[in-house]
């Protein structure tokens, strides 16, 4: 078997705040081999983006975080490096691509800086050598007359171009693992696909291990291996994309899959909604956080927390490595088991 590129055991994030503390990640494991990709999906709020941050060192113990638990990126513990060993990571072994393309690009650097200083500063090239490279990245993530590009300012390029050259900036150090925290949410619609689709192909080139971090079910559906289902800070569900997506066993991912529109369903056919809000992180209820808003609790799930088990293969054919935390996890007609 291949041994994981990532490890991620038992990662809480927990911040300090005036209001207390909000432990934003709470007790979440994975691993992801070289070429695997993971999304990671949930609402708003629920720890997606602090877990990406926690993994690739961004959040890590200050006097307004503590981080404990381990993440392992090719055997080496991110968290117990020195700030300055911990940058050196970023690039040649992890890559981000964020939300905004705009706050990740300095608007008064031109495109070509914006390459050359990283292929300088992390392998060590030429100027020469980076501009030439740079190029080469810009034509790699399908920009038009690339070396033109270079001389221009952020600004000057669409939304979908720039997200584009970051992809490319943070592809240039051929890094082993990219984390894409919701990529396309600021881009248009039209443009989303498109770059979804070409991370993708990218990430599959280069065998690279991904995180995609998305809201959107629609983008990690068909474009990563697994996905781990997040609400208030902790794993719900996770397991093969495929699986969970057709045979959804939390009650949280089944309300979540049943809020997508479907093509096929019928003119004025009314969206489920997932009545209620997610839990205020600095005060989240006892027992079950899902349990306010789910429709199969019982008084039970209110004083015990369920724990993220795995579910007998025999219950999920063809789809090893199901894990749900529910009390009562949704069960397939005809299984003797649950309600
Ligand atoms: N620096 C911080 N200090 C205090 N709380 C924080 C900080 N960063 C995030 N949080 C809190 O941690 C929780 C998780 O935030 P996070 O940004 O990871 O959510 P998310 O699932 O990525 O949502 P979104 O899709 O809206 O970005 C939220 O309650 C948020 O308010």
């Amino acid at each position: 078997m291949t041994s994981p590129f990532l490890e991620v055991e038992d990662l809480r994030t927990v911040f300090h705040t005036p209001r207390g503390d909000v432990c934003a990640v709470d007790g979440v494991s994975f691993r992801l081999t070289a070429g695997e990709t993971l999304g990671l999906v949930g609402e708003s709020g629920c720890g997606k983006s602090v877990l990406g941050r926690t993994v690739m060192g961004l959040v890590s113990n200050s006097r307004t975080a503590t981080v404990t638990g381990s993440v392992r990126v090719g055997g080496v513990d991110v968290h117990g490096l020195k700030p300055s060993e911990r940058r050196r990571l970023w690039g040649p072994e992890i890559g981000m691509v964020f939300q905004d393309p705009m706050t990740s690009l300095n608007p008064v650097k031109r495109i070509g800086t914006h390459l050359t200083e990283t292929l300088c500063r992390h392998l060590g090239c030429s100027r020469s050598e980076a501009r030439k490279r740079g190029v080469e990245m810009l034509r790699e993530v399908g920009i038009p007359e690339a070396a033109r590009r270079m001389d221009q300012y952020p600004h000057e390029l669409s939304g979908g171009m720039r997200q584009r050259v970051v992809i490319a900036i943070a592809l240039a150090c051929r890094p082993r693992l990219l984390i894409a925290d919701e990529p396309t949410t600021a881009l248009d619609v039209t443009v989303q696909k498109q770059i979804l689709d070409l991370l993708a192909s990218l990430v599959a080139d280069r065998h690279m291990a991904m995180i995609l971090v998305s809201h959107d079910l629609g983008a990690v559906a068909g474009r990563t291996d697994r996905v781990q289902v997040m609400y208030a800070g902790r794993t719900v569900e996770s397991g093969a994309t495929g699986s969970v997506f057709d045979d959804a066993r939390h009650p949280y991912t089944d309300a979540l899959l049943g809020s997508i529109p479907r093509l096929e369903d019928p003119p004025h056919t009314r969206l489920r909604t997932i009545e209620g809000t997610p839990p205020d992180m600095a005060r989240p209820p006892a027992g079950c956080r899902f349990r306010p808003r789910c429709a199969r609790a019982e008084e039970h799930c209110g004083h015990v927390s369920p724990v993220l088990a795995s579910l007998p293969a025999a219950d999920t054919p063809g789809a090893g490595g199901r894990q749900v935390a529910c009390h009562y996890p949704i069960v397939l007609e005809g299984a003797t088991r649950g309600r």
